[in-house]
């Protein structure tokens, strides 16, 4: 606490920004070789020889040495030299890095997908407009090599990036993005939303640019028009514009990106936020938050009460502590090393292809398995957390139909999964949906259990602003559907954080909606199903 240090090399935890800050970055990559190192050291010491090697590190070993073969060959190259260019343009001196970017493609090849993800907030800063430069050059085109990233610099991001160069005086740069942005308009759609979204800013562009009327041809003339007189000093010391302000954010449903809407966008940006471990909640936000112990949902809870997290209380997320031991947790994890799959989604509705199987994507990069709960005869402790799931819930998942078999998944260093709903009725085709789907009814509730502890790799909650720490041995329950049981409730949108170091390894029960109506009284009163869902849980101060 009292060592002192010069100003520079306090490093700030809350404004870690890879994308733009060549030492952030550095600092990421040599934490990153750390971590494949330590992971293939023990691997390694356990493993002297095949025969000798426990199951859950052989398999994890072969993942990890399969995903580096596959990656290698193809398409790294390309991302390796975009790679090098941007370090060669900013301060990012190769030889500090710990490694060998050349002879080291995998763990390249990933910080730069890292950096992908966490694309703009940019910084106000102007010593870094080079990088920009390049940063755009890459994302332009939402091509990084041969790999598709999420997602075009929007019109507003290259507005940002115009500003930082502008107010550095680099005019060339700075009248490079917003052509750039005007481009990414796509023929002036952008502009004429926002002349009919936003007036008011348009007539202040209107007095400061010109005196004309504004169409959107016009506005289109009268910008490049802008953009051409922009370098003269002239002009630039009359201009007292903020140039966001032209570019004022769209409305969520615009398309931004070839079927991605903005506000997909920005929830991707919060969850990117959040999993680096940014606060995005408000003091008013936070006012809900509360931890008790509750007895409530049912009297096995007087002798040992639950231990409540409350993250959000409307939707709820409630984070549900110490409720597996240590030994239940690893037959859990045991129970599916056996044969673990790498993880698959379901092609979506929009999706073209025509097949009910699911595939591996890029969205969801964990292993996993399932436990049946039959198996909950020759497994006793299995069964014991069954009837506590549907005790804590207060649902019925006696039948088959009442839930999902567990899902149990791993995600090793670097896996992550994509913001996603879990609700399925309005994701799958119809034709996709199994009989086993018709009869169970949609996913009403997600009961998540971390069964290990790692570095990141927390759940987030993007809508809700919220990162749940995925503490081992507890267990996060969140609604999938509104109380109507049917209409999908996108507050919930989640995802799962890339993991840092360890292996987060989650256990999830859908509790699916057909069998629960035989244990809500009275589904027919409007304002019993309005409150359904919040007093099952919380206690009603
Ligand atoms: O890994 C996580 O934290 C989230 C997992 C998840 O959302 C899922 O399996 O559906
Ligand atoms: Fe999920």
């Amino acid at each position: 606490k009292y060592v002192t240090t010069s100003p520079h090399h306090v490093v700030s935890n809350t404004e870690l920004n890879y994308a733009s800050s060549p030492v952030d970055f550095k600092n990421l990559i040599i934490l990153e070789s750390q971590i494949v190192h330590h992971f293939l050291n023990t691997i390694w010491k356990k493993c002297d020889t095949a025969s000798n090697c426990s199951v859950p590190d052989h398999v994890l070993l072969h993942r990890y040495m399969d995903d580096f073969e596959a990656t290698i060959l193809k398409d790294v190259k390309m991302d390796l030299d975009l790679f090098h260019l941007l370090i060669n343009r900013s301060l990012i001196d190769l030889n500090g890095l710990g490694f060998d970017a050349a002879k080291h493609p995998l763990k390249v090849y990933k910080t730069i997908q890292r950096m992908i993800n966490i694309l703009p907030p940019l910084i106000n800063s102007t010593e870094y407009t080079n990088d920009m430069q390049e940063i755009k050059k890459i994302f332009l085109k939402g091509k990084l090599g041969n790999m598709e990233t999420n997602c075009v610099l929007s019109p507003q991001d290259l507005v940002k990036l115009g500003n930082v160069a502008f107010s550095d005086e680099s005019y060339a740069q700075a009248v490079d993005a917003f052509v750039a942005a005007k481009s990414n308009m796509r023929n002036g759609s952008l502009l004429e939303r926002a002349i009919k979204y936003h007036d008011i800013k348009l007539d202040k562009i209107k007095s400061l640019i010109s005196y004309n009327d504004i169409h959107v041809d016009s506005g289109l003339l009268l910008f490049d028009a802008f953009l051409h007189n922009m370098t003269h000093p002239n002009f630039i010391n009359r201009i007292p514009l903020k140039l966001e302000t032209m570019f004022p954010d769209p409305p969520a449903d615009t398309d931004v990106c070839g079927g991605i809407k903005y506000e997909a966008i920005q929830n991707g940006y919060i969850f990117e936020k959040l999993c680096r471990g940014e606060d995005v909640k408000t003091r008013k936000d936070k006012m809900h938050l509360k931890c008790y112990y509750s007895s409530k949902s049912h009297p096995e809870f007087i002798l040992k009460p639950l231990k409540i997290e409350v993250h959000n209380k409307n939707p709820l997320l409630i984070q549900y502590h110490n409720i597996l031991s240590e030994q239940d947790m690893q037959q859990y994890r045991d129970q599916v090393n056996k044969d673990m799959k790498i993880s698959k989604t379901t092609p979506s509705i929009r999706s073209q292809e025509n097949k009910k199987t699911p595939r591996i994507s890029r969205q969801r990069t964990s292993s996993g398995g399932w436990i049946q709960d039959s198996s909950s005869k020759t497994f006793p402790t299995f069964n014991k957390l069954l009837h506590k799931i549907g005790r804590i819930l207060q649902v019925d998942i006696s039948k088959e139909t009442g839930s999902e078999m567990m899902q149990i998944a791993a995600y090793s260093p670097g896996a992550h999964y994509a913001p996603h709903t879990d609700a399925i009725f309005e994701y799958k085709a119809e034709e996709r949906l199994e009989p086993f789907d018709l009869l169970s009814g949609d996913r009403i509730m997600t009961f998540m259990i971390y069964l290990s502890d790692v570095e990141e790799g927390g759940t987030a909650f993007p809508i809700l602003k919220t990162l749940v720490h995925p503490s081992k041995g507890s267990a996060l329950m969140w609604y999938n559907v509104q109380p109507d049981v049917e209409t999908i409730d996108r507050r919930t949108l989640h995802g799962g954080c890339s993991v840092l170091y360890g292996v987060k390894w989650i256990a999830n029960k859908w509790i699916r909606s057909k069998d629960q109506f035989q244990t809500l009284k009275c589904p027919a009163s409007k304002q019993f199903m309005e409150s359904w869902p919040l007093e099952m849980h919380i206690d009603m101060e």
